[in-house]
């Protein structure tokens, strides 16, 4: 797919005693949305800062198409960093004309593009409100406008869901999935895990200022095996234990839940559940994001 990679490679960071980054690296390819996920204090805030050079690195650096991260790169970025940032008492249409201006756009163009990113996140009638006078979501829909009014090539967002309504995130999740379908890389940081594994192509999970699991959201939840269900209510606790590669995590009022080692044959123990009598349900379920999360970072 044509469209930038965003490699982040080595970061170190000190703040004082404090080690906020100890090596974190990942790479978000062109039309990935990947999800930057971690505890409080993890390291998600200092790494986006460094990689959007409002922070220096004590060691490695963020490269755009094999380019360090230098001042006329920056511009190709939207942003949308987590202390917000806009000026609380400028109107918002000239705040967000005066960005895309600053970003290299004509004042037609700059113009155009205020019009159909406040009509597509909902805005369009408060252009002539001040910021501060604006509800935080709506403020938070202002801020998504400024990430996105020059076109971006690459989508770097702190927390772009939080304090959203579920129609805002809903607007949200759409938009981000459009730029990654135009080809645009999308690195966004949340604690809404639900929606990270709902919207993410890849999810990086970090933990005391290191990567703790990178990849495919499915790989992830899948790597350390499946889990079947069975609904067999005729059949015996142990009914499957004979099976190869087959352990009883629970049985309850006739549900058994299985974990499946590699060796394990699903028809086998379909077999097995039907000789016990009917079966209602057969399901493989993988761990949410969440379980692994937890796993994870405990
Ligand atoms: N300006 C600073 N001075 C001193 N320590 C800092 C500073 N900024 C961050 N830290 C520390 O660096 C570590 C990483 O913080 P960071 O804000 O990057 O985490 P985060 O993952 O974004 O957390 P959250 O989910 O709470 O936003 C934490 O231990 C934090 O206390």
């Amino acid at each position: 797919m044509n469209g930038s990679t965003l490699e982040i490679d080595g970061l170190r960071k000190r703040y004082g005693d404090t080690v906020a980054l100890d090596g974190v690296g990942f790479t978000v390819h062109p039309g990935e949305v990947f999800g930057f996920v971690g505890s409080n204090g993890a390291g998600k805030t200092t790494t986006m800062r460094i990689t959007l050079g409002v922070l220096s690195a004590d060691a490695g650096e963020a490269r755009i198409d094999g380019r360090p991260i230098d001042l006329e790169v920056r511009r190709t970025v939207g942003y949308m960093p987590e202390e917000r940032g806009l000026y609380p008492k400028m109107r918002v249409g000239n705040q967000l004309r005066y960005l895309a201006e600053l970003h290299g756009l004509s004042r037609s163009d700059a113009t155009a593009a205020v019009q159909r990113w406040t009509e597509r996140l909902g805005i369009e009638g408060r252009v002539n409100d001040t910021v501060d006078s604006l509800s935080l979501g709506n403020q938070q829909r202002v801020q998504l406008a400024a990430a996105l009014v020059h076109d971006p090539a690459v989508l770097v967002l702190d927390e772009p869901f939080s304090g959203l309504d579920p129609v805002a995130v809903d607007t949200m999740s759409d938009v981000l999935l459009e730029k990654a379908n135009a080809g645009v890389p999308v690195l966004f940081s949340s604690h809404q895990l639900d929606l990270v594994q709902r919207l993410c192509h890849r999810v990086g999970i970090i933990g005391g200022g290191r990567m703790k699991a990178v990849g495919p959201v499915d790989e992830l939840r899948g790597r350390d095996g499946t889990t079947l269900t069975v609904h067999a209510p005729d059949a015996p606790a142990g009914w499957a234990d004979h099976l190869p590669g087959v352990t009883t995590v629970s049985h309850e009022n006739g549900r058994t839940a299985l974990a499946l080692g590699e060796n394990a044959d699903d028809q086998a123990i379909l077999a097995a559940a039907l000789a016990t009598g009917p079966v209602h349900e057969f399901a493989r379920t993988l761990p949410s994001l969440t379980d692994l999360y937890r796993e994870v970072v405990a």
